[in-house]
């Protein structure tokens, strides 16, 4: 008898499932919006001049493929930390973090979980309404009980700022506060400097733990600091918390899965606590992590000019899909005659622009214009170029309409 044959077919995942569709799509118009990935001028995936620089290096010195330690590589561990808070942070100097390379943000962010799970019993983690698609998974599948905070408001396509706030508020006294520390996936809409200090203040107030996923530090603005602020304002203020981070888009390191879980401590003796527990919980999920994409990260941060450069060809990125923004902005202007104010496009900030479009107009999308975009209408426009604006506008007025 079968063991296997009672076990269902899978549904596709609503973002990665996307990009096999694309591939299966054999028309020449067809363009991929799905995957938060970045894609150059010609649509083209791009691995970074640095990251080639620091791999070429890495090969004439020649590495060995020794076991990491189960926290992964210490000069990255220190490098990822000291990139999120700014090296004289006083967390940094008063050794508070315990930081624990993860399989980039995901396994991040799994790690963390696992962390909440064993140690904060039956503690919630609020996750914002609508946020990335996998976050949900995570917690489930890491038995952590969630529930969601008001964010997106399709009214003024905006933040809904004062449901957000009633939200945390309401929650459970020392619940986990997921954030997006910067470029809020899917709806790109990110909190003010303003909003963000009274975000602290409620969490504060409740003594509620936030939890931020930081996948696009540097990516969102082109700067590495400013994409940080809303981190260092929480740890500014003496804070615990949690920050899951990638280099998955901000170096292009999609496919080594490099990124870390820093857990802000009140002393540098909880933080040594922490960090033997992230390890223990570590140890029978995946053992140890990959080596590859630590050393580049390392190599980059630790070489000013390599670092110099990785700062430019993230402005460079960055620049690239503001121009694209932009463009698609300025098509869809001209091209709507209902007089739909489309700026929300402008005010959105990283990778995605949230369109408002249902998921039936979504599937017009992909069906009748061989667009390909998730189903909750975001649409990624670093998949996007200058040359396709005109026809992505075609398409997006005809499904709005
Ligand atoms: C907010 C957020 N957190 C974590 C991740 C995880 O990325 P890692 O590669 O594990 O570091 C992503 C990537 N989201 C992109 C990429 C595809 C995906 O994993 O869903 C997206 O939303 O398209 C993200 O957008």
């Amino acid at each position: 008898v079968s063991r296997f044959e009672g076990i269902t077919m899978a549904p596709p995942d609503p973002i990665l499932g996307v990009s096999e569709a694309f591939k299966a799509d054999t028309d020449e118009r067809k363009l991929n919006l799905g995957v938060g990935a970045y894609r150059t001028e010609e649509l083209q995936p791009y691995v970074l001049k640095v990251v080639k620089k620091a791999e070429n290096l890495m090969l004439e010195r020649g590495e060995n493929k020794e076991y990491l330690p189960i926290e992964g590589l210490v000069a990255f561990n220190k490098a990822t930390a000291e990139l999120l808070f700014g090296a004289d942070n006083p967390v940094i100097k008063q050794q508070r973090v315990a930081t624990v390379q993860g399989l980039s943000g995901t396994g991040s962010l799994r790690l963390a979980a696992a962390l909440i799970e064993r140690y904060f019993p039956g503690a919630k983690v609020l996750i914002s309404s609508p946020t990335w698609g996998n976050h949900k998974n995570i917690f489930n599948d890491a038995r952590v009980p969630w529930s969601e905070y008001r964010y997106y408001d399709p009214k003024t396509v905006g933040l809904d700022f004062e449901g957000m706030i009633a939200d945390i508020k309401d929650a459970p006294e020392g619940s986990f506060i997921l954030l997006h520390g910067c470029a809020h996936n899917p709806t790109g809409i990110d909190p003010t400097p303003e909003q963000w200090e009274k975000i602290a203040d409620v969490i504060q107030k409740k003594n509620h733990i936030p939890f931020f996923d930081v996948a696009y530090q540097g990516f969102a603005s082109g700067s590495l600091d400013a994409d940080a602020g809303s981190v260092r304002l929480f740890a500014a203020r003496g804070m615990e918390l949690l920050v899951a981070q990638s280099y998955s888009k901000n170096l292009g390191l999609y496919a080594e899965r490099i990124g870390a879980i820093n857990v802000v401590c009140s002393t540098a003796d909880a933080a040594t606590r922490v960090k033997s527990q992230l390890k223990r919980l570590a140890r029978p999920m995946y053992s140890n992590p990959p080596v590859h994409g630590a050393k580049i990260v390392a190599n980059i941060v630790s070489d000013p000019a390599l670092f110099n450069e990785w700062k430019a060809e993230m402005e460079m990125m960055a620049g690239r899909i503001k121009n694209v923004r932009q463009k698609l902005y300025d098509s869809l202007s001209a091209k709507d005659k209902s007089g739909k104010d489309w700026s929300f496009i402008l005010k959105q900030i990283g990778m995605f622009s949230f369109t408002g479009l249902s998921k039936t107009q979504s599937e017009n999308m992909t069906n009748k214009w061989h667009v390909y975009m998730t189903k909750d209408g975001r649409i990624s426009l670093a998949g996007l170029n200058l040359a396709k604006c005109e026809d992505l506008a075609d398409a997006i007025v005809d499904s709005y309409h």
